[in-house]
């Protein structure tokens, strides 16, 4: 399974603005949606492209566009709202399907709670997003519930990847690619990376965790 650590030095300066403790509800959102923005410019950039023409200023002109592909983006609630409207900034006529997952503080085991998916989901490529890929328990359910509902190509973006859940992904679903800002270190005895970002979903909803 492909996993891709973007690199780029702005997807580094942010994605490092985002460790600070005391950061606020505000910045973390924004940075949220800004790596989402570059996470899913990297995660389209072998979509093939057609040539077309059309009139342009000087007469006809050829161009090339994005050849009929049909994409679902599938935030995981809640933390993978926070990525929504970046993603869906670089691909705006993308459908968007909905699977509502909470994580099992103490077992750590992924709960699914919602699904929505849209129609012909065989035809689309799937983008599931999602702040943080921790033991791999949620993205696992996720790609799960598209595969049974037909879908055959899906791709995850999330902003810090554990060695974890990039290893549980790996064994269940090795034909997924992974987009990530950051692979860290491990987890903690709670589930949680290190060094991480804490909750992120406490984080970009303005909840506090006990
Ligand atoms: O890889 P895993 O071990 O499954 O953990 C990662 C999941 O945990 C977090 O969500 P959480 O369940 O806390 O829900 P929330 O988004 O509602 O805060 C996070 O946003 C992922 O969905
Ligand atoms: O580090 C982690 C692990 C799971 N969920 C989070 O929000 N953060
Ligand atoms: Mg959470």
């Amino acid at each position: 399974m492909p996993i891709h650590e973007i690199r780029h030095p702005l997807v580094r300066h942010k994605i490092g603005l985002m460790r600070e403790a005391d950061i606020s509800t505000k910045k973390f959102r924004e940075l949220t949606a800004e790596i989402a923005r570059l996470l899913a410019y990297e995660a389209c950039k072998d979509f093939p492209l057609e040539t077309i023409e059309i009139q342009g200023w000087a007469g006809p002109v050829e161009i090339e566009q994005i050849k009929g592909k049909k994409v679902t983006v599938v935030p995981i609630l809640r933390a993978g709202l926070g990525m929504l409207d970046g993603v869906l900034d670089m691909v705006p006529s993308a459908k968007v399907s909905v699977v509502g997952i909470a994580r099992d503080e103490e077992t750590l085991q992924p709960e699914p709670y919602f699904e929505k998916f849209v129609g012909q989901l065989g035809e689309r490529m799937a983008l599931i997003i999602d702040p943080m890929l921790a033991t791999g328990g949620s993205m696992v359910a996720t790609v799960d519930m598209l595969k049974r509902k037909g879908c055959t190509q899906v791709r995850a973006l999330v902003l810090v990847a554990a060695p974890e859940g990039i290893a549980l992904m790996n064994e269940r679903h090795p034909d997924v690619e992974i987009f990530t800002a950051s692979i860290d270190s491990h987890l903690n005895e709670h589930g949680y990376i290190i060094p991480g970002l804490g909750d992120a979903g406490d984080k970009i909803f303005g909840t506090r965790h006990n």
